[in-house]
């Protein structure tokens, strides 16, 4: 008889969950503007083996008063029980004050739903267990996915319109200038470029009139001939407007992301853009995907772990859309180097990983991990190491977390109208279409 080998206990100990605010620059977007500070929320796992996996997802109050009892469930549980997470988390209750009639970052994220926010909280804590399992068994978090079928993974560098400071210099400076017009936009363009080696480009829209937002991708288009671009306005516009933008752009643009609200407005677009219409708006649930994908509202999806309820969840979204021959891409908000890394683990899963995935990772100045995560040449190296393959600065962890502490609430979830508003007064969500 051949030994056994020891099985790691895996039971799950403690759940330590970290509120964090991490420094984020004045980027523009059509509801406003990044605040100073943007909420995350950083989770251990700690195994009875003394093993601890790593997890982050969005820290907005609403998150947090979800994470803590679906923490609580968790101990006593084997950290590889992933498919028990889903029962777990549906027992955590939703408030429906959180989710009727509420949007997230004014609809950025898609819909609100009780379903969605659980599956935002659960996803962190998917990533941690893997983690956990991944460093106690001595595997990267892709083979226990079943194998990555890349060595490495495409990211686009994230164009923004920005101011060069927060107003009255709040927050933490970075060295990047002012963009707020072509010529802006082509300057940061090639920063990233020179500094990430990133060939494709996205620049969120939706901040400026149309036409000004035409000539910022048509000057791209004269600087970077022949690259992939793609221009985002979040759902500002008409479906006429849509159209407008489509047929002055259609012979540079690799797709269009959500020029309009809805499956209605998107598949009216859809049908006579011709280009792609991209989506991590109108297709952000499951429940959604029946309805946009027959009626061909959209070509690509932009998926993000976070809201699709974590790697594996977003392992039978790309096996639905490759069903449908929708094209699958992925979305990225505020995010530090765990999430980058869970992200790049999945990614490297993927057969039809068809488009260099989102990241805004570039903008971010501090991070929790040792060891920041390194483009080459646009890419991310898959890492092989256990787990995720990134560690703990517990340090920069418990500074950040300070940061939360001191935080009147101003901060602690993030709204970019009401960032805006310290600068214009009179601001106000805009109601789409704006254009
Ligand atoms: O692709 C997207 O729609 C996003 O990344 C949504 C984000 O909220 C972005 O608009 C931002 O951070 O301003
Ligand atoms: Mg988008």
């Amino acid at each position: 008889m051949t030994p056994t080998a020891r099985i790691p206990d895996l039971t799950i100990s403690e759940v330590r969950l970290t509120p964090i605010l991490v420094a984020d620059p004045p980027l523009l977007n059509t509801q406003g503007v990044h605040q100073p500070y943007t909420p995350r929320l950083i989770i251990e796992v700690v195994t009875a083996g003394g093993v601890t996996g790593l997890g982050e997802t969005y820290g907005d109050t609403k998150y947090l008063e979800l994470a803590r009892p679906l923490a609580a469930k968790l101990e006593g549980r084997a950290a590889n029980d992933l498919n028990a997470l889903f029962a777990l988390a549906d027992e955590v209750a939703v408030d429906p004050a959180q989710v009727e009639n509420a949007l997230d970052v004014g609809g950025q994220r898609g819909v609100q739903t009780a379903d969605k926010l659980r599956l935002s909280i659960l996803s962190g804590f998917e990533v941690a267990c893997l983690d956990a399992w991944g460093k106690a068994v001595g595997m990267p978090v892709h083979a226990l996915l079943g194998g990555k079928v890349r060595d490495r993974v495409e990211y686009s560098a994230y164009l923004f319109y920005r101011w060069a400071e927060h107003p009255g210099g709040a927050g933490e400076p970075d060295d990047w200038d002012a963009a707020l017009d072509p010529a802006g936009v082509v300057a940061q363009a090639e920063r990233f470029a020179r500094d990430y080696g990133f060939g494709s480009f996205k620049l969120k829209g939706g901040v400026f009139e149309p036409d000004q937002e035409i000539a910022a991708i048509r000057a791209l288009a004269e600087r970077f001939p022949g690259r992939p671009l793609r221009l985002d306005p979040n759902g500002a516009w008409s479906v006429e407007t849509s159209l407008k933008v489509a047929g002055a752009l259609r012979d540079v643009l690799e797709y269009l992301e959500d020029p309009t609200t809805g499956t209605e407005g998107m598949a009216q677009v859809a049908a006579a853009a011709g280009v792609p219409l991209a989506t991590n708006m109108c297709v952000t649930t499951f429940g959604e995907i029946r309805e946009a994908f027959t009626r061909d509202a959209v070509q690509v999806v932009l998926s993000d772990h976070h809201y699709w309820g974590g790697l594996r969840n977003t392992r039978d979204l790309a096996a639905i859309c490759r069903a449908f021959g929708v094209g699958l891409s992925m979305h990225s908000n505020t995010h530090l180097g765990i999430s980058l890394a869970a992200m790049t683990h999945v990614a490297a899963t993927v057969a039809n990983l068809d488009y260099a995935c989102d990241s805004h990772y570039p903008w971010q100045t501090e991070d929790v991990v040792t060891e920041r995560l390194t483009f080459r040449d646009g890419h991310l190296d898959v890492s092989d190491a256990p787990g995720l393959g990134v560690e703990l600065d517990r340090a920069q962890l418990a500074a950040l977390h300070q940061r939360w502490l001191d935080d009147d609430g101003t901060l602690r979830d993030r709204d970019d109208t009401a960032a805006m508003r310290v600068v214009e007064p009179d601001w106000v969500t805009p109601s789409v279409p704006r254009w």
